[in-house]
């Protein structure tokens, strides 16, 4: 019997990022168990979806916040898969902070590619070459903490995911597209597909904005049916 979660209604980015805070202080429900279920959902969405052919080296681009740890689980459950996963970490290592850390250390005593590309002002053609050895990108740069236009570093690591030519899927939230308005902030990835956590988001159903997110999946985090039926549709 496949189990029928109980059906959410698009969130605002305020109501998706309280979640993990009630999460954790209403039902004890550490961050890194959502993380967890958030990373292993997207890569099983991945698999079952873009897995045949291959099988597909992948490149998980990661900021240094959650966004980057759930890109971080699904590179470790595509590697126990089989696949070719390698990491690329667009933030000085010091910024990688907290649960993102956490993966970052897992992945290392691991043995999982992964490199720091901390640079301010990374080298396009060196971006280039760098997104064209891959068969898929894994957009894992930035989430709901978006909080300003994309611009810098992060606008350079966006331009080149697009002009490269290859699948992306987004994590959560395609990097650069505002979740309340479905609109891009500066830039935005476009992606083949989006695995949006918890439930989708307001700015998912605006007009353009599936020029951004392309297909949509919503991936269960494992939050309790009494927190989820507060959002019921
Ligand atoms: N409840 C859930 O849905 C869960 C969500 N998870 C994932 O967590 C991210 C949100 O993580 P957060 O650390 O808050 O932020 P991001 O990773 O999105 O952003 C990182 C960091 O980047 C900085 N920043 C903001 N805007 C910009 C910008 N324009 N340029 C550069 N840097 C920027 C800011 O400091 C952010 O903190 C969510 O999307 C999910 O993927 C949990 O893992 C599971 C539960
Ligand atoms: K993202």
């Amino acid at each position: 019997m496949s189990p029928s979660p109980i059906e959410i209604r698009p969130l605002s980015r305020e109501e998706v990022r309280s979640l993990d805070a009630l999460a954790a202080d209403e039902f004890g429900l550490s961050t890194l168990v959502l993380m967890e279920n958030a990373g292993r959902g997207a890569a099983a969405y991945w698999a079952e979806t873009a897995g045949d052919a291959g099988p597909p080296k992948v490149l998980v681009v990661c900021g240094p916040g959650n966004n980057g740890g759930d890109g971080g689980v699904m590179a470790r459950h595509l590697d126990a898969w089989g696949f070719p996963v390698s990491l690329a970490w667009f933030a000085p290592p010091e910024s990688i902070r907290g649960d993102a850390r956490v993966q970052w250390e897992i992945l290392d005593r691991s043995g999982i590619p992964q490199q720091a590309r901390p640079d301010a002002e990374p080298d396009p053609a060196a971006l280039d070459a760098l997104f064209a050895d891959a068969d898929w990108l894994v957009d894992g740069l930035l989430g709901t903490g978006l909080a300003r236009p994309v611009a810098g570093a992060f606008r350079a690591v966006v331009e080149a995911m697009n002009r490269s030519g290859k699948p992306i899927l987004a994590l959560d939230v395609p990097s650069g597209l505002d979740a309340d308005s479905g609109e891009p902030l500066g830039v935005a990835v476009r992606a083949r597909a989006t695995v949006t956590f918890a439930a989708r988001k307001f700015g998912f159903d605006a007009p353009g904005a599936s020029a951004y997110t392309g297909e949509i999946a919503v991936v269960d985090i494992g939050l309790p049916g009494k927190l989820l039926r507060r959002f019921a549709r």
